[in-house]
């Protein structure tokens, strides 16, 4: 059973993990006022999860099963995760809060005859333009409006509802150019040359990112201190490794070191898990459907215990698959696939999650 002490004041992460996200979500959760980690909820969530991920047995070969996601682990995959990952933020709607809005008003990408929102409507968008013949997942191609201009970019996220669009399109269009000149300025053309220079290492690759890349810096100042989360910078690394299955450029020698990925969706799943509690004051704000601002209190609180109530929930899961040498029944157990499973988890039970998402129109989730 993980006590106390797991959480308690006398850990210190600085031994424990090199990832500096870590560190910052332990000391978000230590002085958070409106989210809490009840170990109560721990326990149950992390046993109830532990039966679910038994049965579905849930590994790292999932990641390509998702219709959308690239089914050969090569370069070209490589390109493709880090677009989707340079983008895979703030897809829910301003419309959300009108209750008689029908789903099919809201931006969606019909793609082979099926419509998408969310995270898979970005996927969607650009599996959409390479079968069109757009090589959208190439650096240079993107990197200047004169090869690819911003209509054409227009073009390939066009909503199959009309007069919606996908959120913070301009911002969009400055992340590919950012990234695209880096990319070919910096590291001759590819991510790849990114992974390459990391030396299997995720900790490298990770700062190597946030670096680099100016808009994968999730970073906020939390009550006087400089706080990390890095939601998209350690998803995409997350991609590689599922995508690859830990091997080749999937391999990193220190893979567990990366956290859960502080969206908007894994919270409200914890919260219906029990894993984590809301105050009543953040509940009605929710419900309210107020916006939180980015690097807001109440915000960084929901993002920064959600990192270490998975944490928490890891040690847990391992501990109880220890007891009943149940390794077989889960291959691989560390942040990234337990956060995997979770964000399906929501998918899944979208409508009984009994909490709202929390909204924040941000670049960084
Ligand atoms: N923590 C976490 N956040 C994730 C994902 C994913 C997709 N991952 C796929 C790949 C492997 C997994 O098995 C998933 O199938 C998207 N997001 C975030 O969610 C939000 C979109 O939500 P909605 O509007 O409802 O689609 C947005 O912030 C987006 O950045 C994840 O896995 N974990």
């Amino acid at each position: 059973m993980i006590t106390q002490n797991d959480a308690s004041t006398t850990y210190d992460p600085l031994n424990l993990s090199l990832n500096p996200v870590l560190k910052s979500a332990y000391l978000i959760s230590q002085n958070s006022q409106d989210v809490q980690i009840p170990l109560d909820g721990i326990y149950q969530a992390s046993s109830k999860i532990y039966n679910l991920m038994k049965t579905k047995k849930y590994s790292t070969s999932n990641w390509k099963k998702h219709e959308l996601h690239p089914k050969t682990a090569d370069e070209k995959a490589i390109d493709w995760i880090f677009l989707v990952d340079l983008l895979n933020f703030s897809f829910w709607s301003d419309l959300d809060k009108d209750t008689d809005i029908s789903e099919n008003q809201k931006f969606s990408i019909t793609f082979k005859n099926q419509q998408y929102t969310g995270y898979w409507s970005l996927c969607a968008a650009i599996n959409r333009s390479i079968e069109e013949g757009i090589p959208i997942t190439t650096p240079s191609f993107y990197a200047s409006e004169t090869s690819l201009s911003d209509q054409v970019i227009h073009h390939i996220f066009r909503s199959s509802s009309p007069n919606s669009q996908i959120p913070l399109l301009k911002e969009r269009i400055e992340c590919i150019r950012e990234a695209g000149n880096v990319l070919t300025t910096k590291f001759d053309g590819s991510f790849i040359n990114c992974v390459k220079a990391s030396n299997k290492s995720c900790v490298n690759l990770l700062k190597i990112i946030v670096d680099n890349f100016p808009c994968f810096r999730d970073e906020i100042i939390f009550l006087g201190k400089k706080v990390y989360l890095y939601k998209r910078a350690q998803i995409l690394i997350a991609d590689i490794w599922a995508c690859f299955e830990g091997k080749g450029y999937g391999e990193f020698k220190d893979i567990d070191e990366i956290t859960m990925f502080a969206d908007y969706r894994v919270p409200q799943a914890l919260h219906h898990l029990g894993a984590i509690k809301y105050s009543d004051n953040l509940i009605k704000t929710l419900e309210r459907h107020e916006l939180l601002e980015y690097g807001s209190r109440l915000e960084v609180e929901i993002r920064g215990c959600s990192i270490w109530a998975v944490e928490l929930l890891k040690r847990e899961i391992k501990r109880i698959t220890e007891q009943e040498n149940g390794q077989d029944m889960i291959p691989v157990l560390n942040a990234i696939v337990l956060d995997f499973f979770i964000w399906d988890f929501a998918k899944e039970h979208i409508n009984e999650l009994g909490v709202e998402f929390h909204r924040t129109r941000s670049i960084y989730y």
